[in-house]
């Protein structure tokens, strides 16, 4: 039989695109993927609609997705629009009981919704919450030290309202996972003292992850993941590896604290680890299902 539709190539270009992609959408299947979708890698139009389309694929895929967000820029935004000044120590918001409440507001209420919307614009159901609803997540103060460049004495900091997740119930997540619905959840929670604390996106993503023995934990910045000294990406890592480019100042500034929490992620029960790059469209299924991925995958 002659074949002179000119469909016929694209279509088995696309068949061949699938059949790769099957063996790594079975292995997600019924798994947990905890995504950390950061601030800098929102604010693109067209690249928020490839993030969600992606999310709502992986459920359709039967895969457990599970976005965290953070929105440092949009809440510095918000800040400067009240003449209120962002103060950071030791990459920490410092949050007095004010720029606690924007935090909040910007947080699990603009940010929140707009990625829910986002979701729910691709044919699934999100649902918006933060560490306060169904009990999920409690915090308690930070307590942060720094050692003072010039004479190394250490020194306590006061960032306020700035938490670390003390206990993490999983009761809700669980009931979510067996449903139709998609979490979304902003990094802000309560202590036993009353208080709401600002948590930063990265720390919470992982002690989210860690409380599931989540399978993937990926975490979407603005760099292609981790790279060597000569700027070359590093498909992946062991805790090991990770620690040798830390100490030798490979990974340094922002990077640091993201791949420790990756390590304490790993050390958590999360299976791995994956920093990758939130400003290229549909990384997360690039990441998740071809044989290639997309980011710095780590490993214990
Ligand atoms: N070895 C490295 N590989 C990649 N990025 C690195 C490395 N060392 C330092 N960095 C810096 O870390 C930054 C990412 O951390 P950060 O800005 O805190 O991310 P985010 O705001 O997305 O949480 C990169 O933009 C880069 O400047
Ligand atoms: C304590 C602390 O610093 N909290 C962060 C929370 C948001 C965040 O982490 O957002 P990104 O992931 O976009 O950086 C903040 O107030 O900016």
């Amino acid at each position: 039989m002659s074949n002179d539709n000119p469909n016929t190539d694209r279509f088995s270009h696309d068949a061949g695109i699938l059949a790769q992609a099957l063996p790594y959408m079975q292995r997600y299947e019924g798994k947990t993927v905890v995504v950390k979708y950061g601030g800098h890698a929102m604010g693109d139009a067209k690249l928020g609609q490839a993030f969600a389309r992606d999310i709502a694929l992986l459920k359709q895929s039967k895969v457990n997705p599970i976005v965290v967000h953070g929105g440092g820029p949009q809440i510095a935004s918000m800040l400067k629009n009240l003449g209120i000044e962002s103060k950071f120590e030791g990459g920490l918001r410092v949050t007095d009981k004010r720029t606690m409440e924007i935090v909040e507001m910007v947080l699990a209420g603009s940010i929140n919704k707009e990625i829910v919307a986002l979701i729910n614009a691709e044919g699934e159901w999100a649902i918006g919450l933060c560490g306060k609803d169904g009990n999920m997540v409690f915090a308690k103060k930070a307590e942060k030290t720094v050692k003072d460049p010039g004479s190394n004495i250490e020194r306590v900091l006061d960032l306020g309202f700035v938490g670390e997740p003390v206990e993490v119930d999983r009761t809700l997540l669980d009931l979510l996972a067996r449903s139709e619905l998609i979490p979304v959840i902003a990094p802000v929670a309560p202590g036993h003292d009353g208080n709401t604390y600002n948590i930063n996106a990265d720390t919470f993503a992982g002690a989210i992850a860690g409380s599931l023995g989540a399978k993937r934990l990926l975490f979407l910045t603005d760099v292609p993941g981790v790279l060597d000294k000569d700027g070359k990406l590093m498909p992946e890592l062991t805790v090991r590896e990770a620690k040798a480019l830390i100490a030798d100042g490979t990974i340094s500034g922002g990077m640091i604290p993201k791949v420790e929490t990756c390590l304490e992620a790993l050390d958590n029960g999360v299976e791995g680890v994956v920093i990758l790059n939130g400003k290229t469209p549909h990384v997360v299924l690039v990441e998740l299902f071809t044989e290639h991925g997309a980011g710095t995958l780590i490993v214990r």
